[in-house]
């Protein structure tokens, strides 16, 4: 059975005055799927996103959320979307606690869920501090909290987890990862294409408003993956990158019949690389 679509997107279009921020897009996210929207700055990521939730007017084409089109999306809505673009919307005056608290409260939400999301993005110990003494960081998951208080049917990321140190930026993953598990369809936006490798279960990749590629991220590697080669390291310290061959193929047996073999990898290329063969252009 085909899984509930809820994003729908087709034949999408902004203009502006002096440019076309995004060109004829057609895609759909379904529920309990994290779709990536890659692109270098400037390629429309925030338009796409400002159009998704109702904050911008498209100049063609159409766009459903939760099988609403987006031109009549108002603040009902909200129950069911959760966004993350930047540090808006906080009440400044408000302990971070405070902040959560409010909405709690409108979304009809436990106080459980309060604590236990401080603890999953690792505000617990800055809980009384005020929302505009918060870092830049701290701020972003304060807003991410914000938008996880209720489990959102979707939910939009901008760049969810840029300017966050390691271990809070994979503590974000697996409360996505949990997200998707209950059926949130997430719709991210993202620069950093390992990330993306790592989450998504589709990707488009934008390049000036055009959707380039798209597909699974290891299947969209695999289709410019034109020449197998192999990296091998082995216990000696020499290290190899050889190319698909018969050869290859007796070495490796060679090496693994003397137990010489450290490590070996195929070289499909990264998400990186296929963008810059799509695009000429680096993800900056
Ligand atoms: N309000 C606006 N008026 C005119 N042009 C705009 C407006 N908003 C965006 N643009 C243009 O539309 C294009 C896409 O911008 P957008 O903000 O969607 O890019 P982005 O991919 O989100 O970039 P970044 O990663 O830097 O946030 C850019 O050329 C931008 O200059």
């Amino acid at each position: 059975m085909e899984k509930q679509k809820v994003i729908a997107v087709e034949h999408l279009s902004k203009k502006f005055k002096e440019a076309t921020a995004l060109k004829d897009l057609s895609f759909s996210v379904q529920a309990g799927e994290i779709f990536g929207f890659l692109g270098p700055s400037g390629s429309g990521k925030t338009t796409t996103i400002k159009i998704l939730t109702g904050q911008l007017a498209q100049s063609s084409g159409k766009a459903n959320v939760l099988g609403k089109p987006v031109e009549q999306i108002n603040e009902n809505i909200y129950e069911q979307v959760g966004i993350v673009t930047d540090n808006s919307g906080l009440y400044e005056k408000m302990t971070v606690y405070s902040n959560l608290k409010v909405f709690a409260k409108i979304l009809n939400v436990k106080k459980e869920r309060i604590t236990e999301l401080l603890e999953r993005v690792g505000l617990e110990e800055h809980k009384h501090k005020l929302a505009n003494q918060l870092s830049k960081g701290m701020g972003q998951r304060l807003v991410l909290a914000r938008a996880l208080l209720h489990q959102p049917k979707v939910l939009f990321l901008d760049e969810p987890t840029s300017g966050l140190d390691p271990s809070t930026a994979l503590a974000v993953h697996e409360l996505l990862f949990e997200l998707r598990k209950n059926g949130t369809a997430i719709f991210l936006t993202t620069h950093n294409m390992d990330e993306a490798t790592k989450l998504c279960d589709r990707v488009a990749l934008l390049n000036e408003g055009l959707i380039v590629e798209h597909g699974p991220p290891k299947e969209v590697c695999l289709k410019y993956h034109s020449e197998k080669k192999y990296k091998i390291q082995l216990t000696d310290g020499q290290a190899f990158v050889l190319p698909h061959s018969n050869e290859t193929t007796e070495r490796i047996r060679v090496w693994m019949a003397k137990d010489e073999l450290m490590t070996i990898h195929s070289c499909e290329p990264t998400l990186e690389k296929v963008f810059l063969e799509v695009t000429g252009r680096e993800l900056l």
